[in-house]
């Protein structure tokens, strides 16, 4: 996900399958004008990287020229089209092949067949890279395209929102749904997630997720999920995979309307990591990043004792449960951090202090985001 200004994009089109569609204009254009010397005329801005990438791959001699015409405001196709930069050439008797980035309303295009109307031009064929079928209003034969897409928003590879996103190689799809912030936050029992998601949760208004909570309210309801989740929590054990995957899904979709959610105990193994970023994507939406509370391990054992002597919890009442929560946690959760490293969203804050420092700690990285 990116963003340009006020508006988030989604990656669209790969600049691998750019390149193939590229390579399939080359090839068919290549083929149709065989040692004819034909004349690009890319229309910029848009089609600056499309234009330059194309000449570089065609296979025979040519030419390049560009006509500068601007169309769009914001995400809006506008009626007017402005003629900034003209013909600078006598193209007469001249094989002429435009060059568009897109081709969607095909208002640029009605002026391109403007401009082109008193030029004696022997030959002139339009293509172009992307195509809006849903869009198309003209009539103009499109001789040449590179891919059709759905009438959506795109940036990159030449294409702007407001003048950013022309330089990226790749093509992003604006995002339509409401955009979310989704933290996780991680850490060994006793870290001091809980305590934390409380705060967070309204400063920033995520709805939190508790798994550990959502377990115990199904014990306390005596519910089969309870039954089951009791006999792997009371040993201080991980409950399994799909059962708590299951869960969190039920959990996330009772919050469709949420603009963002702060996860707590959740994932901890790397399966729970990938159903994550599964129903995210279903989302629309992505983990924004992981955050790591870090307390040494006899602070926790003395912070869950502490906690065990009011929280009613059976899993903090035994030392021994309570250091095998820890081990589980070592053996089989702490390797989460890696599937987050890997995706650049591992963030460590030290948890060891009072709980307004911490919260402090945790919104400075939070606003940074
Ligand atoms: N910064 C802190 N300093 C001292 N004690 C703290 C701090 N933060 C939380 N605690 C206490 O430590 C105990 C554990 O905190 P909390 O319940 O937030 O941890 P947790 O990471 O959610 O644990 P679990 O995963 O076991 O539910 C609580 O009794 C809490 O009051
Ligand atoms: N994500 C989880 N996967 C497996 N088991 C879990 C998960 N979250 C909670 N549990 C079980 O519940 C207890 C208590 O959780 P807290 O986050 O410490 O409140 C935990 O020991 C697991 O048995």
């Amino acid at each position: 996900m990116i963003k340009l200004h006020d508006k988030y994009f989604k990656p669209f089109i790969s600049a691998k399958d750019i390149e193939t569609a590229v390579d399939k204009l080359v090839a068919e254009i290549a083929n149709d004008f065989g040692d004819e010397i034909p004349v690009f005329v890319g229309i910029l801005n848009g089609s600056f990287m499309f234009a330059s990438d194309f000449v570089k791959k065609y296979p025979k001699p040519c030419e390049v020229t560009f006509i500068k015409l601007a169309s769009y405001e914001g995400v809006k196709s506008s009626e007017d089209i402005q003629r900034l930069i003209g013909l600078t050439q006598d193209l007469t008797g001249r094989t002429v092949i435009i060059l568009e980035d897109i081709i969607d309303t095909g208002k640029t295009l009605e002026e391109v067949h403007r401009i082109f109307k008193n030029e004696k031009v022997n030959t002139l064929k339009i293509a172009t890279l992307f195509y809006k079928p849903e869009a198309y209003k003209k009539d103009f034969k499109l001789h040449y395209i590179g891919m059709e897409i759905p009438n959506k928003f795109i940036v990159g590879y030449g294409l702007d929102y407001d003048n950013l996103g022309r330089d990226l190689p790749e093509v992003y799809q604006i995002k339509e749904t409401q955009h979310m912030t989704n933290l996780v936050l991680f850490g060994p029992p006793g870290a001091g997630k809980g305590t934390q998601a409380n705060f967070l949760k309204e400063k920033y208004n995520l709805v939190h997720i508790s798994t550990g909570d959502v377990f115990r309210y199904n014990i306390k309801n005596e519910t089969a999920l309870g039954t089951l989740a009791k006999s792997y929590i009371d040993k201080g054990a991980l409950v399994p995979d799909q059962v708590t995957i299951d869960m969190l899904n039920a959990e996330v979709e009772k919050n469709a309307d949420a603009s963002g959610f702060l996860f707590d105990g959740f994932p901890r193994t790397t399966a729970q990591a990938k159903a994550l970023d599964e129903l995210m994507d279903t989302k629309d939406s992505q983990i924004n990043a992981m955050i790591a509370l870090e307390v040494e391990d006899e602070v926790l054992v003395q912070r869950l004792l502490e906690r065990g002597k009011t929280s009613g919890r059976a899993d903090d009442a035994d030392e021994g449960v309570i250091r095998n929560r820890l081990k589980v946690y070592y053996d089989e959760t702490a390797i989460v951090a890696d599937y987050y490293t890997a995706q650049n969203k591992f963030i460590a804050v030290d948890g060891v202090g009072s709980i307004e420092e911490i919260t402090e700690r945790l919104s400075t990285v939070i606003d940074k985001l």
